[in-house]
């Protein structure tokens, strides 16, 4: 195709097929149109404050519940305080096309979220520069919340059904690429960081723990009543009620708000409702072997969660 533009059915045949399609960068699969390659190389060498924090995420762990999170934490619970920004621009990503000027010129504390694997991550934090929270969720849930992802993020691939889509995810051929890589890879560099690890279960099992566990990894100190405040604020209902927290504000191009929500069904064991016992035994022979020497473990499903 020598010229795309010519006519606007082209135009948009052309930015289409552009959106879907991955690039290979580095090993790594960038959505074009959204990430660039010169954005991934300028990261390593971001100057780190002492200030900045990280949030960390394979995709669909519960980024969007983090960024309301310390949304909260900053504003110590007032959320009438971040009705005039919405969270994706309070607590933005660091790989998206252009946000190296933003980065560079925010004033402190930096609060940016990233589904970037480990080696694409500033090089200062392994000076104990700045902090990181790595937040996982089961990876047979992410599975399942990246599916219904895949149906209405324009810019991402429809899936045929969802035996297509597990293959896809198993492959690794997703936007994060392989969720046992990006774990791994991270988990095993803490030592080097400033680092925390949370799990979405843990959030779903006891909020308030982990938003304590948050604020005082922060160093930030809140009132019992500020605490209960950003929890308040951070359940499911109210953040799909809020519109800074929700997504909903997305454009259309991106998201078909009209094909599903951000804000789906935030629970534990819903793989239950997809998985076939073969690719359940599937799933389990390949974690089992790609986790085996790694000290982490996770619930699979809501009755591990109550406490006998
Ligand atoms: N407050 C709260 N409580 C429980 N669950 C929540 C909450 N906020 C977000 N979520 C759920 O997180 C899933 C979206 O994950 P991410 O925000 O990481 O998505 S993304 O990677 O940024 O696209 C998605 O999970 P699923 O519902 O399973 O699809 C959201 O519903």
């Amino acid at each position: 195709r020598t010229d795309p533009y010519r006519t606007s059915y082209h135009y948009h045949e052309y930015i289409y097929e552009l959106l879907i399609h991955f690039r290979d960068f580095r090993g790594f699969n960038l959505i074009s149109g959204i990430h660039s390659p010169e954005v991934l190389d300028q990261i390593h060498n971001f100057e780190i404050r002492d200030s900045d924090v990280f949030v960390i995420t394979y995709p669909k762990s519960g980024t969007i519940w983090l960024q309301q999170i310390l949304s909260l934490i900053e504003v110590k619970g007032d959320v009438t305080a971040t009705n005039d920004q919405l969270n994706s621009e309070r607590v933005p990503w660091i790989e998206l096309l252009d946000s190296e000027k933003q980065f560079v010129s925010a004033s402190s504390p930096r609060i940016h979220v990233s589904h970037l694997p480990y080696k694409f991550m500033p090089l200062g934090l392994k000076q104990k520069k700045g902090k990181v929270i790595y937040v996982a969720r089961n990876p047979k849930d992410v599975l399942v919340s990246y599916f219904h992802f895949h149906k209405f993020a324009n810019m991402l691939e429809t899936p045929k059904d969802f035996d297509t889509f597990f293959e896809k995810f198993m492959e690794g051929n997703v936007f994060g690429n392989c969720w046992f890589e990006h774990v791994k890879s991270w988990c095993s560099h803490n030592d080097e960081m400033n680092f925390s690890y949370i799990t979405y279960e843990e959030m779903i099992k006891d909020l308030q723990s982990v938003v304590e566990r948050i604020a005082s990894f922060l160093g930030r100190n809140l009132t019992p009543q500020q605490l209960n405040d950003v929890v308040e604020h951070s359940t499911f209902k109210n953040m799909k009620n809020n519109p800074q927290a929700n997504y909903q504000q997305v454009p259309v191009n991106l998201l078909n708000h009209q094909q599903g929500a951000f804000m789906r069904k935030g629970t534990v064991g819903d793989w239950k409702n997809y998985f076939t016992v073969a690719q359940n035994e599937r799933f389990d022979k390949v974690y089992q072997q790609k986790m085996k020497d790694v000290p982490l473990s996770f619930i699979w499903d809501m009755s591990d969660l109550v406490t006998p």
